[in-house]
C-alpha cells in the first residue's frame, strides 16, 4: 500500500456507535473520525486497518483497507445486514471447558463459524484440572477425531505457567486473535494470564466523545508486549452459536426432533408438559437424558444469539423468574411483603 503525504496506517481499537479509537504503529491510541463522505456508508469494526491523517486531536479516517477476515453475525436471513463483529483476526480460539460445557456438536458449529470468517480456528480445552486423566484422554481423542487437523490446546488453572508457552505460536507480533466460547469457560482467565502485568483490572476506559462529554466504553483491544493483539468486545463475547440455523441444530438432534413430533403439544418444551414423547423416551431408557440437556442448552443459547451482554443478563434474569411471572412481578411481590 502506498501512503501519501502525511497519511498513516492505523488499526481500529474501539468502536461505540459512530465513535472510534485507533492505534498507530507504536500502539498509541487516538480518537478517530470518518471523513464526511465515508460517514454515510461505512461502519468500521474493531481490528480494521485504515489510512488516516493525524489532526490536532484526532485522526481523520480516509480509507478502509481490505479486510483479511470478517467475523460477523448473520441476522436471520438478511445477509446484507450482517453485522461485523471484528475484522482481520488471524486466529480465533474456540474455548470450551472439559467439564460441563463439553459438547462436540457446539464445537463443530464454532469451527464452521470461524472458517466462514476467514480466520484460522484453534481449539482451546480448559479446566483439565477438573476431570480425571482418563476422561481427559477420552475427550481429547474425541475432539481430535472431529477437528481434522485444527490445533488443540489444553489448559488448566493449576498450571498457569504453561499458558504462555502453548499460546506462543499463535501470538506472534502483529497477529490479531480473539477468544470465543460459552460464558464461564475461562476466556477472561486466559486473557489475563497472557496479558500478565497488563491484566484486565478495570474493564472500562474513558473515551471522550465529540461534545467533550465522557462516555465509558468497554476496552476492546489489548496489545501484548510483542505487539500481538487480543480483541475482546461484548460482541465477541456474545457470539454464541451465532450463524447457526435451527436447521443445523435440528440436524444434529434428529432423534429428539423425531420424538418431538409425537408430543401432545406442538410447542412442547419437553419439561413438564403432559404427553411429552421425549420425556417418555427417556423414562423408557430409549434416549439418554444428557441428550435432552444438550439440546435444551443449545436452544437457550440460540435465544441469546445477537443480544448484547447486558441483554443476555436481562434475559437470564427473566428466565430465572419466569415461573413467578418475570422479574418485575417478582420485585413487586417482594415489596408487598
Ligand atoms: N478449575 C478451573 N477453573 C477455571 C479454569 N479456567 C477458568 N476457571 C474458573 O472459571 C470461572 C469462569 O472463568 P472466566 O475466565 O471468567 O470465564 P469467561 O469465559 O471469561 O466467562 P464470561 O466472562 O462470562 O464470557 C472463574 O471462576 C475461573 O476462575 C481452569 O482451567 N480450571
Ligand atoms: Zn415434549
Amino acid at each position: 500500500m502506498h501512503l501519501q503525504n502525511n497519511e498513516q496506517q492505523y488499526q481500529v481499537s474501539l468502536q461505540a456507535q459512530d465513535n472510534y479509537k485507533v492505534i498507530d504503529s507504536n500502539h498509541q491510541e487516538h480518537l478517530a473520525k470518518l471523513s464526511g463522505q465515508l460517514r454515510a456508508n461505512l461502519r468500521l469494526a474493531v481490528g480494521d486497518y485504515i489510512v488516516g491523517i493525524p489532526q490536532q486531536d484526532f485522526v481523520l479516517v480516509k480509507q478502509l483497507l481490505p479486510r483479511k477476515s470478517v467475523l460477523q453475525r448473520q441476522n436471520s436471513g438478511e445477509a446484507q445486514h450482517a453485522q461485523v463483529i471484528a475484522a482481520n483476526l488471524d486466529y480465533i480460539f474456540i474455548t470450551m471447558s472439559l467439564n460441563q460445557d463439553f459438547n462436540l456438536a457446539r464445537l463443530d458449529r464454532y469451527t464452521t463459524l470461524v472458517w466462514d470468517s476467514g480466520a484460522s480456528p484453534v481449539i482451546v480445552l480448559t479446566k483439565a484440572d477438573l476431570i480425571s486423566p482418563e476422561l481427559l484422554a477420552e475427550r481429547q481423542a474425541q475432539v481430535a477425531e472431529n477437528a481434522f487437523g485444527i490445533p488443540i490446546l489444553v489448559t488448566a488453572q493449576d498450571q498457569p505457567e504453561q499458558v504462555e508457552t502453548i499460546f506462543a505460536p499463535y501470538l506472534e507480533a502483529e497477529q490479531n486473535v480473539a477468544f470465543v466460547g460459552s460464558s464461564g469457560v475461562g476466556k477472561s482467565t486466559l486473557v489475563n494470564l497472557l496479558l500478565g502485568d497488563n491484566a484486565i483490572k478495570t474493564k472500562t476506559i474513558r473515551a471522550d466523545d465529540d461534545k467533550g462529554r465522557h462516555t465509558t466504553t468497554t476496552r476492546a483491544l489489548y496489545v501484548l508486549a510483542n505487539g500481538a493483539k487480543i480483541i475482546d468486545t461484548p460482541g465477541i463475547r456474545a457470539v454464541g452459536v451465532a450463524g447457526v440455523s435451527q436447521a443445523a441444530t435440528d440436524q444434529s438432534f434428529q432423534d429428539i426432533v423425531n420424538l418431538a413430533q409425537q408430543c401432545r403439544f406442538s410447542d412442547c418444551q419437553h419439561q413438564s408438559e403432559p404427553g411429552c414423547a421425549v420425556k417418555a423416551a427417556i423414562a423408557a431408557g430409549q434416549l439418554a437424558p444428557e441428550r435432552l440437556v444438550s439440546y435444551q442448552k443449545l436452544q437457550v443459547e440460540r435465544q441469546y444469539d445477537g443480544l448484547s451482554s447486558r441483554q443476555i443478563e436481562q434475559t437470564k434474569v427473566e428466565r430465572l423468574f419466569k415461573d413467578v411471572g418475570g422479574f418485575k412481578t417478582f420485585k413487586k411481590t417482594l415489596k408487598k411483603k
